[in-house]
């Protein structure tokens, strides 16, 4: 298997890059491209932790040589928020970016599995997939928006709640990835109850979690470590289901014929081929229901915006 990471220089970049360097298969490759001239530096640098996975660094305007055969590329570059921004503010820098970087995808490797983190997630999954289908490669199993942050910020923050411990936590987020449009789904999560005011707080938090850590950071950027964290387990679930591993699921941002939305994040069985079947998420609560209805307007136009974007 072979992933490239596009971006992979920055702050989720360099993360990812790490973990996959640790923890991709025996016998992978991993291929780095960012525009910012350190990145074969980082992939240097990376070469000398003792795995069994080979690693390259490329830089500049070109990301062709990083993505010649690669079974999935994990895409990370653009502009992250600052305090007082919403993540659609980044819709004026990320978009072109992303359409760019779709293009040589869909030119070099258009078989590839393709996960896109750069925000506004909800919009330039849309824009991928609008410049996929004009280069007529576009395969709809094979598109993710990477929305595992909200799903691994669910377990921490329902498990600290608790007093549970998070590996024992399962929690489907469903939607897509800016504020209203997260939607844990609570009222599932096997051996908890939870008052009405903890599902109210608990669903805000988890909402506005990036905000917190933008908060946090204070000009210096958003999630970075916990986003490579998330960003590396759903890649190598997507490695792992490749390569043949059976009952792989995550929730994903996917185009997966939902009644809701052109996309829409569900649960997700993993396979061979990318998305094997896209699986119901199940009874939900009044609570749930409600904000899956508010919510609804707001994914629709940020789907619009990116379909819109490349026309
Ligand atoms: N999906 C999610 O849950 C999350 C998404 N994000 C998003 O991920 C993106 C990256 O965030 P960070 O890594 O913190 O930002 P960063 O600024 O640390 O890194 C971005 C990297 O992209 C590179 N870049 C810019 N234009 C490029 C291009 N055309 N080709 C290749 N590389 C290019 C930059 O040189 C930089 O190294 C942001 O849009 C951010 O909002 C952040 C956290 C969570
Ligand atoms: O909030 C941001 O801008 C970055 C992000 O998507 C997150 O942390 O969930």
């Amino acid at each position: 298997m072979k992933v490239a990471v596009l971006g992979a220089a920055g702050g989720i970049g360099q993360a990812l890059s790490l973990l996959l360097k640790n923890d991709l298969p025996a016998g992978s490759e991993l291929s780095l491209y960012d525009i910012a001239p350190v990145t074969p530096g980082v992939a240097k640098d990376l070469s000398h932790i003792p795995t069994d996975v080979a690693i390259e660094g490329f830089a500049g305007e070109d990301p062709t040589p990083a993505l010649e055969g690669a079974d999935l590329v994990l895409i990370s570059a653009g502009v992250a928020r600052k305090p007082g921004m919403d993540r659609a503010d980044l819709f004026n820098v990320n978009a072109g970016i992303v359409k760019n970087l779709i293009e040589k995808v869909a030119a070099t490797c258009p078989k590839a599995c393709v996960g896109i983190i750069t925000n506004p997630v909800n919009t330039t999954v849309a824009i991928a997939r609008e410049v996929l289908k004009n280069a007529g490669v576009y395969d709809k199993n094979k598109l993710f928006g990477v929305t595992t942050l909200d799903v691994i910020r669910s377990e921490t923050f329902i498990a600290e709640a608790k007093g549970l411990k998070a590996t024992d936590i399962n929690v489907n987020v469903i939607g897509g990835h800016s504020g209203v449009t997260i939607l844990p789904l609570l009222s599932q999560v096997q051996g908890v109850e939870f008052s009405d005011e903890e599902i109210a707080s608990l669903t805000d938090r988890i909402q506005n979690a990036g905000t917190e850590v933008v908060e946090a950071k204070a000009g210096g950027g958003s999630a970075t470590l916990s986003m490579g964290q998330a960003a590396a387990r759903f890649g190598l679930s997507v490695v792992a289901a490749l390569n043949g591993k059976q009952g792989v699921v995550e929730c994903a941002y996917v185009d997966g014929g939902s009644e809701h939305a052109e996309f829409f994040a569900q649960p997700v069985l993993l396979g061979l081929n990318g998305v094997e079947q896209v699986q119901s998420y199940g009874e939900i609560s009044s609570f749930e229901q409600t904000a899956l209805n508010d919510m609804l307007d707001t994914l629709k136009g940020d789907i619009v915006k990116g379909v819109e974007f490349v026309k």
